[in-house]
């Protein structure tokens, strides 16, 4: 399917490209932090530009064009290392490490300054994105996946920048469609619900009982 890429890749050398870009992703997220918060003076500045401009230079002297894609091996392994929210290449990223416990879908996270959108809070676009990935991943870890159909926040209260956990788990399935619902936890109180309906494209429901192995399985 469309950006579906296959790779013949050992585990060995996932693992090696993991430990290669994970710390690259790391350190332009640092980045991007000390970007918004700096305060050195203009020449400091210049050179900071300068050095920015040069590792944007070589990393683009080898490329991929376009998006990463979900790339995959032949043992149905996955992975969505460009994804905004869970990319574990992607800067963007907060990243989410999304974890499994019974039928709960969570992530423990520290959203830093870059993600601010009321003073000191968590920007409610940046906690509707959170939100999306984690519902949708519950409706994957319950073998019932989908695209997000509809997406329904209510934000009770404000968001503070920090420590949160963004939760979900799957109220019921109706045919091709997965009712999940979830929620944004700070020092125990719910700061912002979210009710969430997955929907298993047509597309994909039109390849019958045997899509591609790792198709509908969780990306890492
Ligand atoms: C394959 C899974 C991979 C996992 C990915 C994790 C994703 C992470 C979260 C995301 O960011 S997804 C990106 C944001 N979402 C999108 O871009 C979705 C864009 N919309 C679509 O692709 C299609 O509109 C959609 C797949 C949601 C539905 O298209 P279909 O052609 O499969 O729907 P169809 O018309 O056949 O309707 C099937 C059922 O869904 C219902 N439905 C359709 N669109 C809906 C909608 N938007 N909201 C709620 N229900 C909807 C429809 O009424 C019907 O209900 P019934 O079965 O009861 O008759």
């Amino acid at each position: 399917m469309f950006g579906h890429v296959m790779e013949d890749l050992t585990p060995e050398e996932i693992a090696a490209a993991s430990q290669l870009y994970a710390p690259l992703a790391d350190r332009v997220r640092e980045l991007v932090a000390a970007t918004v918060l700096t305060e050195v003076p203009a020449p400091d500045v210049a050179k900071a530009i300068q050095l920015i401009e040069e590792a944007t230079a070589l990393l683009g002297t080898k490329a991929v064009e376009g998006s990463f894609g979900v790339r995959w091996t032949p043992d149905g392994k996955r992975r969505t290392w460009g994804n905004a929210i869970v990319g574990l290449r992607n800067p963007i990223a907060p990243p989410l490490d999304i974890r499994q416990r019974g039928d709960l879908t969570y992530a423990d996270v520290v959203i830093g300054p870059q993600y601010e959108g009321p003073p000191t809070l968590v920007h409610g676009g940046i906690i509707a994105a959170m939100l999306d990935q984690v519902l949708g991943d519950a409706a994957v870890n319950a073998g019932v996946p989908g695209m997000t159909g509809t997406l329904r926040i209510r934000y009770n209260r404000g968001t503070p920048l920090g420590p949160i956990r963004v939760q979900s788990a799957v109220d019921r399935v109706e045919g091709v469609k997965t009712f999940v619902s979830g929620q944004v936890i700070v020092d125990d109180a719910v700061t912002v619900e979210a009710e969430g309906i997955f929907i298993l494209p047509k597309a994909v429901r039109d390849l019958g009982d045997n899509p591609p192995p790792g198709i509908l399985a969780p990306g890492d």
